[in-house]
Formats: C-alpha cells, sequence, structure tokens
C-alpha cells in the first residue's frame, strides 16, 4: 500500500472498540489453533499412521543414539532412522514441541516424554526433555509433532486480561484504541547516543521515542537499522531508570537484541526454553542466573540436607523417629521452594529488561512484575492478541516492524480474512500516522537501482541509500570477476513466449520448471564469475516451486550453499545476489496472490547487490503494480530473454 493509499484508509478506518475487538477475536483464536493442529498433525485428509508419516509429522522407526545431561538440567536425546544414514522426509523444524512414543503405539496413546525439537540433521534429531524418560528407550521409537496449545490459551488469556482494563496498562488501552489521544512530552528529547554512528533518521526516531507518552511507533523499512535504533532506545531508556520488557513474535528476533546489547553490558534476562535459544545468548537465560544465584546455593544445601535425612528416614526403625523426620523435611521443602522462588524473583528483579517471545510473557515468573515500557520487535509480523499479552505488563510501549512488508502467516484462510492477521502496527499506522511514528530514511543494504523502485512504490520516495552500499556491485566483492553476469544491478529475464507454463503440483501449488532452469542457470553464471554460493539467494513466492529448485540444486554440486526459499520465509534476510522467480504463466494471464504487492517488495529488498527476475512479463504484466516493476527492470536494468540461458 503506497503512503497515498495509507492516508486514505486512515481516513476511512473505523475504529473498534476494546469489545468489539475482544468478541472478534476470540472465535478466530479457535479457528486458527484447529487449523494448526490439523496442518502439523497431518489429520486434514486421514487419521491414520500412515498418513502422519506420508505428512511428515511423525518421524517412525528410530533408535536412541545418544542421552546428554546440560542445557540447564534439561536431557537431550538424539535419535537416528533403524533404517539407514538418513532421516525419512519429514516436516519437524527446531523448537517444535514433540512427543516420544513406542514406534507401534496407537496415535492417541500416552508418550514416553514430551520435549523441544533442539538440533536437526540430515542423519538424527536431538530432543530437549525435561526429565528423561524411564524406559523403553532401547526398542524402536517414533517422534509426532504436537501442536503448541499453549500459545492459544495465552492469547485468549490476555484477551480476558484486557477485557478486565486493570493492571499496569489501563493508561494506555483507550489510546491504542482510540478513545483517548496519545500523550507527548512538548520539549524536544536530546540524548548523547551510544552508539556514535547512528544517522540523522535514526537519531530522530530515537528522539521522539523517548518524549513519546504511551505509544511509539517506529516505522523500519527495508535494511534501514531497526534494531540498531531499538538498541539504542533500550540503552537511552535505561539510563533513565525504566524497567523495559523487550519482545518479538520469533525467538530468533528476540536473541538477536539480547546479542546486539551485550557490548553494552546491560543488566538483561531472557526469558524462554533453553532449547529454542541460540547458544551464544545461553548465558543471559533466567535458568542460568538463577543457577548462579545464593538463594540457588542455599536451595541446593538444604535439598542435600534433605537427602541425608531421607536415607536416615529409611534406615529408622522408630515410628517417633521417623514422624519427626518426616516433619522436618516438610519444612525443609517449603524452604526450598522459597529460596527458588526467591532465586528467580533475584534475577528478574535486578534486571533492566527481560527479553522473550511475545507469548513468553505470560510465563509465570512474570506473573507479579509490571514494565514501565514494553517494546515489540517486528511487530508488524505479530498478531495483534499475541502483541496483548506482552503489553498488559507495562504502561507504556513502542513497536517496530515495516506495516508494508509481509504481515503474520495465518493458517486459517477464513481466519485470515475475519482480520486474524490485521496488525496492531498497521492499526496504530492508520489511527494516528506520523503524530506517533517516524519512519528511519537511511538504508544499509541496497545499490540504489534496486532500492529506488520499493522507496517509489512503498515509501513516497523518502528512502536513501547509505554511501557504502549506494553504487556496490557484485564484483566489488573479493574474488568476483567483472562479467557480464556480474555487472549489472538489476536483470530481467523474460520468458514470454518461449512456452514456459507453469503448472501445479499434486499439493496444487504451482510450479514453474522453465523459470527454474533460467534461474538455477544464473546461479551458475554467478558462481563461475566467483561469486560464493552462500552469496546467491533464489526465491519464490511458491512452495512447489521452491521444492523443484531444490531438486535441480542437487544435480550441482558447485550450488550446494545457494539458499532457497519463499519469498515470506525470507523476509527479514538478505543475500549479495537475489533471483526470484515469479512462476505465473498461463493464457489466461492470472498471478494469484502475486497481487499482494507486498510480496515484491519483500522479494526484491532482499538483495544487497544483484537482483535478477524471472518471470513471464505478457502474464504478469496484467496485473498494473507488476507491469510497471517490468517497465523499471527494463529501463534501469539488463533485459535478457530466455533464450541466452539455452531456452
Ligand atoms: N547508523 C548506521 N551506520 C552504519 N551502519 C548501520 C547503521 N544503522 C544500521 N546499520 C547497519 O545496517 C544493517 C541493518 O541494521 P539492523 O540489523 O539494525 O537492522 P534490522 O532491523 O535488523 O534490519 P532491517 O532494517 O532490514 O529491518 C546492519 O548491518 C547495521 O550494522
Amino acid at each position: 500500500m503506497e503512503l497515498e493509499g495509507l492516508k486514505m484508509s486512515r481516513s476511512k478506518s473505523q475504529k473498534i472498540t476494546v469489545e468489539q475487538f475482544i468478541s472478534s477475536m476470540i472465535p478466530l483464536i479457535d479457528m486458527e489453533k484447529e487449523a494448526e493442529i490439523s496442518a502439523s498433525l497431518g489429520l486434514s485428509s486421514t487419521r491414520s499412521l500412515h498418513a502422519s508419516q506420508k505428512r511428515g509429522s511423525s518421524i517412525f522407526n528410530l533408535k536412541c543414539t545418544d542421552a546428554q545431561t546440560g542445557l540447564m538440567g534439561k536431557t537431550l536425546l538424539e535419535f537416528q532412522s533403524n533404517k539407514g544414514d538418513v532421516l525419512p522426509a519429514h516436516k519437524f523444524s527446531t523448537h517444535d514441541v514433540v512427543v516420544l512414543k513406542p514406534n507401534k503405539a496407537d496415535q492417541g496413546s500416552s508418550s514416553l516424554g514430551q520435549g523441544v525439537v533442539y538440533r536437526l540433521k540430515d542423519s538424527s534429531i536431538t530432543v530437549a526433555f525435561d526429565e528423561i524418560p524411564e524406559d523403553g528407550l532401547n526398542s524402536p521409537l517414533r517422534l509426532e509433532k504436537v501442536a503448541n496449545e499453549v500459545t492459544y490459551r495465552r492469547m485468549k488469556d490476555a484477551l480476558i486480561q484486557l477485557s478486565k482494563h486493570k493492571g499496569p496498562a489501563v493508561e494506555m488501552i483507550p489510546v491504542l484504541f482510540g478513545e483517548k489521544l496519545p500523550t507527548t512530552t512538548k520539549k524536544i528529547m536530546q540524548f548523547s547516543p551510544f552508539n556514535k554512528t547512528l544517522d540523522h533518521s535514526q537519531r530522530d526516531a530515537i528522539s521522539k521515542a523517548l518524549s513519546s507518552g504511551n505509544v511509539f511507533l517506529l516505522h523500519g523499512p527495508p535494511g534501514t537499522g531497526k534494531t540498531t535504533t531499538i538498541v539504542e532506545i533500550i540503552l537511552q531508556e535505561i539510563k533513565r531508570g525504566s524497567k523495559i520488557l523487550a519482545c518479538a513474535a520469533s525467538n530468533i528476533a528476540v536473541d538477536n537484541i539480547v546479542e546486539r546489547l551485550f557490548p553494552y553490558r546491560v543488566r538483561l534476562v531472557r526469558l524462554g526454553h533453553p532449547a529454542r535459544l541460540l547458544p551464544q545468548v545461553l548465558e543471559s537465560a533466567l535458568d542460568a542466573q538463577v543457577l548462579r544465584g545464593d538463594n540457588n546455593s542455599l536451595a541446593n544445601d538444604i535439598r542435600k540436607e534433605m537427602k541425608v535425612l531421607n536415607e536416615k528416614m529409611l534406615k529408622s526403625k522408630d515410628r517417633n523417629t521417623r514422624r519427626d523426620i518426616r516433619k522436618e523435611l516438610r519444612t525443609l521443602s517449603k524452604e526450598e521452594r522459597r529460596r527458588q522462588q526467591l532465586a528467580v524473583i533475584d534475577v528478574l528483579k535486578n534486571a533492566d529488561v527481560i527479553l522473550t517471545t511475545l507469548t513468553g510473557a505470560a510465563s509465570h515468573q512474570l506473573e507479579k512484575i509490571t514494565f514501565d515500557l514494553v517494546i515489540i520487535d517486528e511487530a508488524a509480523q505479530a498478531l495483534e492478541v499475541a502483541c496483548w499479552v506482552a503489553l498488559l505488563k507495562g504502561s507504556r510501549c513502542m513497536l517496530a516492524g515495516d506495516h508494508l512488508q509481509l504481515p503474520p502467516t495465518i493458517q486459517s484462510a477464513e481466519a485470515e480474512k475475519m482480520g486474524l492477521g490485521r496488525t496492531l502496527f498497521e492499526r496504530l499506522a492508520n489511527l494516528y500516522g506520523e503524530e506517533v511514528m517516524s519512519m528511519l530514511a537511511v538504508q544499509y543494504r541496497m545499490h540504489e537501482l534496486i532500492m529506488n523502485w520499493s522507496s517509489g512504490e512503498f515509501y513516497g520516495g523518502k528512502i536513501q541509500a547509505h554511501s557504502s552500499v549506494a553504487e556496490h556491485k557484485l564484483w566489488d566483492l573479493e574474488n568476483v570477476k567483472r562479467s557480464s553476469s556480474t555487472e549489472p544491478t538489476l536483470i530481467l529475464v523474460d520468458t514470454a513466449g518461449f512456452e514456459m507454463e507453469e503448472k501445479k503440483d499434486e499439493e496444487d501449488s504451482t510450479m514453474n520448471e522453465g523459470e527454474a532452469t533460467i534461474a538455477i542457470g544464473h546461479a551458475l553464471r554467478l558462481v563461475e564469475s566467483g561469486v560464493q554460493a552462500c552469496d546467491i539467494g533464489i526465491i519464490t513466492p511458491y512452495s512447489a516451486q521452491v521444492t523443484y529448485l531444490k531438486v535441480l540444486r542437487g544435480t550441482e554440486a558447485k550450488l550446494k550453499d545457494v539458499e532457497i526459499s519463499t519469498v515470506d520465509g525470507f523476509q527479514g534476510r538478505e543475500k549479495e545476489a537475489i533471483i526470484i522467480s515469479m512462476v505465473r504463466s498461463n493464457v489466461k494471464k492470472e498471478v494469484g496472490f502475486l497481487t499482494d504487492h507486498r510480496r515484491m517488495n519483500v522479494a526484491i529488498t532482499r538483495s544487497r547487490r544483484q537482483c535478477c527476475l524471472v518471470c513471464d512479463t505478457e502474464t504478469v504484466s496484467e496485473d498494473s503494480f507488476l507491469k510497471h516493476l517490468v517497465e523499471y527492470f527494463q529501463e534501469h536494468g539488463e533485459y535478457l530473454s530466455a533464450s541466452e540461458y539455452g531456452h
């Protein structure tokens, strides 16, 4: 949506009351939960075990090959296939919640244990369990993915809390629903930055953030240093004495902030399951800090004392002695629990910043803690209901994101249609606009030819390229030759007239074999000119095309490290060279969900030094926005026909 469009929708935007919001969201959360359960368990068509294996939501016939304790008291079990070196095809990813069962157990049967996927390799899967399953580990096993229902319960609980209008956020709630105007301090906030390299738009944004009374939106177009700005805001707010809760929808985004805060020696705590945290941030995990605390040593001493007493009791024959010991044990156990709780409270009380995912903010450990400020990164990719889990804990909020890139992924098409995916960031941008928002305007990623298209279409032409990137070329990279493939910044490979029609795969996703061959062909040319494979990404809107591209990549050893992904899966990332396969090519000139223009904004802005667009210009030009994109590439880039790639 262009700026003009944004203004229009602001004037049209209907306000929603707290009550309307709550009553409309509750059924949508249920719909989404159901959709996730059926997608993750593969139950949409049939309930059989066989189907679940086929859909990749179970891995059968595993053996436990290693057990290690570590990771803060968790047990890490490694599993490999009984049937060969490589695990069968599956859809597990790290951080998934899984249950372990005997291989042949019925689908509804109870499990040997529940854990979180910690590490995944081609040949093994490692799961972190709270406790080691007592037996059954020597027989064939299977792992089943389970839907994470806790998230949905936490979102619903947050809505119930919201309906009560109490707690630290009581003044902020009416502002976020347009019932009261946002407040600001009148004078411009001067500050002395910790990071001396901040640009003018980052400084202006921070200044505005610091003077905001209830709400501030940091609008960060691609590559403009949103996280850099958030880190400075956190440091400035700590300096003023604020206690901060910093969240994002994904663990990786939270860890990213933790890492960026490290050099400033901030007193911070990262809350979350250790198996979900990057190894480099584990030291900041709550569990790790509790283990180091004084109260925890006291709790340990008590546990030792209890062990001795327990042994004494077992040996004692005298009833009265046993009764006395039992009484003493009860007192000690109570004290041990108290010390444990105090150990947790100590760590959380002493922290200036607590970082967790949005739904992690509902953790019972934060139950009694309130914050002066809640910061949400990647807010334009977070469900509004998830934001409320964190928001209710604070009296001010700052949201960072870009509503002109893709919104959160919603599983249930119906819930999406009914507004589950509309983000708080977008709602507030429409409601208040620049009154509460600052846009970062210098970008540190793209050559200006790549940037100018996005800036013109989406950001009112207001973005500038920093001098360090404005004219950077692929052949400026070490060991890269200047060649006809590495010279252009923009390339359009047109397949129109080459009979490279799209087709559907078994799951009804669209693919285009001709385009895939061209994309791989271009990647090969780049590698032959000295570009490293890991600096190249091939992205496409359609998952079937991703699969097909991966098959082709498998036939070229040199391309092993080329990353292939959907556009949606690549949001937030970047590569020196990006090749986009748009896929759609048909006589009816249908372009499907390419009409969501934000998807193309994300796709193009992933590239730093070269963007190569492979498409059927006749089909995609049916959409006027895409037509404009094609014309932009024709005017500013190299136009090639598919025949240049051997067709
Ligand atoms: N003021 C600055 N001067 C120099 N480099 C900067 C500045 N601000 C940000 N950068 C660089 O720009 C890149 C992107 O910044 P950062 O990681 O903060 O942004 P992000 O929020 O993670 O990404 P995006 O802006 O794409 O959302 C980083 O390499 C960062 O070092």
